[in-house]
C-alpha cells in the first residue's frame, strides 16, 4: 500500500468533478475562481505522479499564480468571470494581440493556454474512459496531446513532453491514484465528468473565437 499522503496534496477525482460543476454560471458564463480551483485539482494529481511531470505543473502552477493576482487584485471584481475578463481586457487594452508587448501576464493569454491543456483533457479522459483493461496510458495520453496542445508547443516541449508521458504508470495504477474506487466506478465517474468538462472548454472556445483571441501570442 502507498503511504499516506498529506490530506491538502491528496487527490480525488471526485473533488476535481465538484469545481468543474461550479465553473458554470446559470446562464453559461465561466467563474475563473471555479476553473483555477478545478486546475489546481488537476495539479495535485499531476504531481502524485512523480517529479518528472515537474516541468509540466511548474507551468501550470505558474499560470495559476498569475490568474489569481488578477482574482485578488485591485480590478477584481473584473475577473469573476471570463466573460467579464475578456471584456474588461479588451476594452482596456490590456491585451497583446499579435505579439508579444507590455501585456506577457494578461488574463486572457494565460487562461488560453490552460484552455487549450482542458481540450487535451477532454480527449485524454475519453480514451482513458473507453479503454480495455490493457490500454496504454501512455498511448493515450500522446495520441489526446498529439491531436491538441502538442500544436502549440515548439519541438523542445514536445519532445520534453514524449519523454515524460512514457513514464506514466500503467491503467490500474493510474486508477488507483484517481481516488474513487474500483475501475468500474472510475469509468463511470469520467463518464460524469466529461460533459461538463467539455462544456467549460465549449463555452470558452465560443468566447475566444468570437474576440478573436484563439492565437493570442
Ligand atoms: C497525466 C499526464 C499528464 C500529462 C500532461 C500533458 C500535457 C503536456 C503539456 C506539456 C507542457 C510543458 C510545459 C511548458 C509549457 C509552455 O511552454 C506552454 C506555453 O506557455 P507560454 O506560452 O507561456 O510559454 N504552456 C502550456 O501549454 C500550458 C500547459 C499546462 C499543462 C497542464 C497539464 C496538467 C495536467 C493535469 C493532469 C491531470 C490528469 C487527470 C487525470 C484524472
Amino acid at each position: 500500500m502507498a503511504a499516506p499522503e498529506a490530506p491538502e496534496e491528496k487527490f480525488s477525482l471526485r473533488e476535481v468533478l465538484d469545481t468543474f460543476k461550479l465553473c458554470l454560471s446559470e446562464d453559461k458564463e465561466v467563474y475563473v475562481e471555479h476553473y483555477v480551483a478545478g486546475w489546481r485539482g488537476l495539479i495535485k494529481f499531476l504531481n502524485s505522479l512523480g517529479s518528472v511531470f515537474g516541468f509540466i505543473s511548474k507551468d501550470a502552477v505558474n499560470k495559476i499564480k498569475i490568474l489569481v493576482t488578477h482574482l485578488e487584485g485591485e480590478n477584481s471584481s473584473e475577473y469573476v468571470t471570463v466573460q467579464s475578463m475578456v471584456k474588461y481586457e479588451l476594452e482596456n487594452e490590456l491585451v497583446d494581440l499579435n505579439k508579444r508587448g507590455n501585456h506577457p501576464e494578461s488574463g486572457c493569454r494565460t487562461l488560453l493556454r490552460l484552455h487549450r491543456a482542458l481540450r487535451w483533457l477532454e480527449l485524454f479522459l475519453e480514451r482513458l474512459r473507453t479503454s480495455g483493461e490493457d490500454g496504454k496510458t501512455s498511448v493515450m495520453c500522446a495520441e489526446a496531446y498529439n491531436e491538441s496542445l502538442s500544436q502549440h508547443h515548439p519541438w523542445v516541449v514536445r519532445k520534453a513532453a514524449g519523454m515524460a508521458f512514457c513514464v506514466l504508470p500503467g491503467r490500474p495504477a493510474f486508477f488507483e491514484v484517481m481516488n474513487v474506487g474500483t475501475p468500474e466506478q472510475v469509468v463511470a465517474m469520467l463518464g460524469d465528468a466529461l460533459p461538463l468538462i467539455s462544456e467549460v472548454y465549449q463555452v470558452t472556445e465560443e468566447l475566444y473565437a468570437q474576440h478573436n483571441l484563439l492565437d493570442l501570442p
